[in-house]
C-alpha cells in the first residue's frame, strides 16, 4: 500500500463476520492483494474475514457510474486479498461506520457495491441495519457439495455473489471445514463459491455454517444467509412472487441471528447488527515493511 500519510483504520463486525475498515474517501490507497491479506491476518495483522475500503463512488473507476445514486462505494476484499462482488454483513458495518463518522445520518443510506447499489436503513435507535439485498437468482442445474467425507445435493443461489446451499442432518456433518468444500460440477462456479450447510430449527427458522470463498469458515455470511433463506423457502413450497405473500425466516449463524424477508416483488431484505469495535492508525513501519 503506498501512502506517505498515516493510514487510519477501524475494526467492526456484523454477527461476528469481522472486517478491517479502511477509510479512503479520495481513493488514494493502492491496495494490493498481499496488503489486504497482511491486514486480515489474525496473528501478524489486525485480523478480519475481509476488508471494507470506504471510497467516494466518484473517486473509484468501478463505482463512478453509481455516484448519482450512492455517494459511497464499498470496495470489498476477502481475507486472502481476492475481490468479491458483495458482502451482506459488510454493507451493514460499512453504513454504521459512515454514520459514526458523521458522513451520513440515521435513516436511508444507499451504498454502491460491485453488485450494484444497495439501499440500507439505519434504525434511529442504533439497534440494527436493514439492507435491501435485491432478488436471488437461481441458475438451476444440479450441484453437489462434499465436505467431512459426506456429500449432499445443493441449490445454486446467486446473491450478487455465488452460493451453494446444502441441507444437512447435523451442522457437525460438514466436519472441521479447514479445507474448501468440493462443489460439482466446478463449471457451475467458474470463480469459486461460498458454501452453506443448513439445518432446521423450527417453522421458518434455520441454522447454518458457512465456508466463504477467499476467507474459509466464518461465523456469519449475510449474502449466504439470504441464499439459505431462499433455499429454505423454496424447499418449504414458498415463493412470495407466486404466492402474493411475503415470507420471513430467522437464520441463525454461529455469530448471531439474522432476520430475512423475501417480498412479493422478489426483493430480499436482511436485518442484523453492525458494530464498530476499535479505531486506530496503522504503524507505517509495519505497513511498509
Ligand atoms: N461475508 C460476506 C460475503 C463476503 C464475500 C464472499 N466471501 C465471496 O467471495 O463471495 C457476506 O456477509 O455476505
Amino acid at each position: 500500500m503506498s501512502s506517505a500519510q498515516p493510514v487510519p483504520f477501524l475494526k467492526g463486525h456484523g454477527t461476528e463476520n469481522d472486517f478491517v475498515i479502511l477509510p479512503d474517501p479520495d481513493g488514494l490507497l493502492e491496495l494490493s492483494a498481499g496488503t489486504v491479506a497482511r491486514l486480515c491476518d489474525r496473528r501478524a495483522g489486525i485480523g478480519g474475514d475481509g476488508l471494507l475500503r470506504v471510497v467516494r463512488s466518484a473517486a473509484h473507476p468501478e463505482a463512478r457510474h453509481m455516484a448519482g445514486d450512492a455517494e459511497w462505494f464499498m470496495d470489498y476484499r476477502n481475507a486472502d486479498g481476492s475481490v468479491a462482488e458483495m458482502c451482506g454483513n459488510g454493507v451493514r458495518v460499512f453504513v454504521r461506520h459512515l454514520e459514526r463518522a458523521g458522513l451520513v445520518k440515521p435513516g436511508d443510506v444507499a451504498v454502491a457495491t460491485r453488485a450494484g447499489v444497495k439501499r440500507t436503513h439505519l434504525a434511529e435507535d442504533g439497534s440494527g441495519v436493514t439492507v435491501s439485498m435485491g432478488p436471488a437468482v437461481l441458475p438451476g442445474g444440479g450441484v453437489t457439495v462434499r465436505a467431512g467425507g459426506l456429500s449432499w445435493p445443493a441449490l445454486h443461489v446467486n446473491m450478487g455473489n455465488p452460493h451453494a446451499v446444502a441441507f444437512v442432518g447435523d451442522l457437525a456433518d460438514a466436519g472441521r471445514l479447514l479445507e474448501t468444500p468440493d462443489v460439482e460440477p466446478a463449471s457451475a462456479y467458474p470463480s469459486g463459491t461460498n458454501v452453506e450447510f443448513v439445518v432446521d430449527r423450527g417453522a421458518r427458522h434455520v441454522a447454518m455454517r458457512v465456508h466463504e470463498r477467499g476467507s474459509g469458515e466464518t461465523r456469519s455470511c449475510g449474502t449466504g444467509a439470504c441464499a439459505v433463506m431462499v433455499a429454505a423457502a423454496r424447499r418449504d413450497g414458498l415463493d412470495p412472487a407466486a404466492d402474493g405473500e411475503d415470507a420471513t425466516y430467522t437464520v441463525e449463524v454461529p455469530g448471531g441471528t439474522l432476520v430475512i424477508t423475501e417480498r412479493t416483488d422478489g426483493g430480499i431484505e436482511m436485518t442484523g447488527p453492525a458494530v464498530i469495535v476499535a479505531e486506530g492508525t496503522l504503524d507505517p513501519e509495519w505497513l511498509h515493511a
